[in-house]
């Protein structure tokens, strides 16, 4: 048995290994960085979507903007969309699963925000939708998926493929990149 978890965590470093290796997703980690940053700057605000584990990632980093990272500092307009149970368990109920998030970026979706849309498969239908909509509204996307991007490969002004095609394995490089860009981010904004 421990050789199983022993070759699961070493599974885990070798993808964290290849996106150190990766000059061009260290090149797009950096760029959305400068992106969420100056979205914030501008006093526009960083939503997330994602579905099961990618919903508690969203809201996970979402709390690191709007609450704190490392620093004492001014709260950050960041959101994670799926957080109202009415809101989703009717508009699932009455509009279909995959409005649930496009419906509610047509609400409060404005032009310059950033939506940040974590699918491990690239392939959910509504993250496709919001972002459809996100970039209907003049949004900048930010897509987190895995190495083949999915569906969502050719629609994001970012996308930060992490290199694999195990959806666990996926998240942990998730939440590894979301926290280096939300210091990136920090330090831009509060000084390093
Ligand atoms: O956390 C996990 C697996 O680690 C699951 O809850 C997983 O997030 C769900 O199956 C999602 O529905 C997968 O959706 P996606 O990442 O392909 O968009
Ligand atoms: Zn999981």
């Amino acid at each position: 048995m421990n050789q199983f978890i022993a070759k699961k965590i070493q599974e885990s470093i070798a993808v964290k290994n290849a996106i150190a290796q990766d000059e061009q997703l260290l090149n797009n980690i950096q760029h959305t960085a400068a992106a969420i940053t100056s979205s914030l700057q501008a006093g526009h605000k960083i939503l997330f979507c994602g579905n099961g584990g990618s919903a508690a990632d969203a809201q996970h980093l979402a709390a690191e903007f709007s609450g704190r990272f490392y620093k004492d500092r001014l709260p950050l307009y960041a959101e994670a969309l799926h957080c109202n149970t009415s809101y989703m368990t009717a508009v699932g109920n009455d509009y279909g699963y995959d409005q649930v998030y496009s419906r509610i970026l047509r609400g409060i979706g404005q032009a310059g925000d950033v939506l940040v849309a974590i699918s491990t498969s690239g392939n959910s239908g509504n993250i496709l939708e919001a972002i459809k909509t996100a970039k209907e509204k003049g949004m900048i996307v930010v897509g987190m998926t895995g190495h083949s991007g999915g569906k969502m490969k050719d629609l994001c002004d970012y996308l930060l493929n992490m290199p694999s095609d195990d959806t666990p394995r996926i998240q942990e490089s998730h939440i590894t990149v979301g926290h280096i860009i939300c210091e990136i981010v920090e330090n831009n904004l509060f000084g390093a």
